[in-house]
């Protein structure tokens, strides 16, 4: 069970000691939007270069971009130990799954509310993460979207057939009073802004939030 607080909620002002604050997590989810596939407009390479010189641990990047299949892999090579695409963006989403592993990193799929799973299991021997989002991808602070948890069993259920080590993510509204349906649903990787980063004790939310999710473990 791992925890990846995402820094969308975190200071922009200081990021070195934001990650600080979350030394204790698994990864530091960087939230890349472009203001094309989402309305909303963050951080691009530059930063997340400035970002795996400072981070104490992996950065888990989650392109919310067009066009993916050019700029994903620069991700990748700027330090992105995970970089996920989303399926609904890539035009040819296994040679650029190919690609990313290629560069060394993880490679993931992230599938918006509306997007089924189905049509895009055949890419799971080149993925190594599927990300469910449970909220349309954009803007932290939202609400779960408890809808979402069939097609998690779904993923889940699929990565069991398929075998090996495939990690199912989830992210948007993920707090200690969401976890557990997550995790019970099958989800092992948890992205959680609003609740790690609006606690007082970011490093003890993220304990806590792991606390819950293996005691609830698929
Ligand atoms: O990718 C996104 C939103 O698009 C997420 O990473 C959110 O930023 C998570 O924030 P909370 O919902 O946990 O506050």
């Amino acid at each position: 069970m791992q925890i990846s607080p995402s820094i969308l909620s975190a200071d922009f002002a200081n990021l070195e000691t934001e990650l600080a604050r979350i030394a204790n997590a698994d990864w530091a989810h960087v939230d890349v939007m472009d203001g094309h596939f989402v309305p909303n407009l963050t951080l691009g390479l530059p930063i997340v270069e400035a970002l795996a010189r400072v981070s104490p641990i992996p950065l888990d990047c989650h392109l919310m971009i067009e066009d993916p299949d050019r700029w994903a892999p620069m991700y990748a090579e700027a330090g992105g130990a995970s970089v996920t695409f989303h399926i609904e963006a890539a035009r040819d989403p296994r040679t650029l799954a190919k690609n990313l592993r290629g560069l060394g990193a993880r490679a993931g799929m992230a599938i918006k509310p509306n997007t089924p799973f189905a049509p895009y299991e055949d890419l799971l021997p080149d993925l190594d993460m599927v990300l469910v989002m449970t909220v349309e991808p954009g803007f932290g602070g939202q609400s779960f979207m408890a809808d979402q948890m069939p097609k998690v069993a779904q993923v889940r259920e699929a990565v069991r057939r398929h075998g090996g080590e495939i990690w199912v993510q989830v992210d948007g509204g993920v707090s200690a009073k969401t976890i557990e349906e997550c995790a019970e649903a099958g989800a092992d990787v948890f992205v959680a802004g609003s609740a790690v980063y609006g606690a007082e004790d970011a490093a003890a939310a993220v304990d806590q939030l792991r606390a819950l999710a293996t005691a609830h473990a698929h």
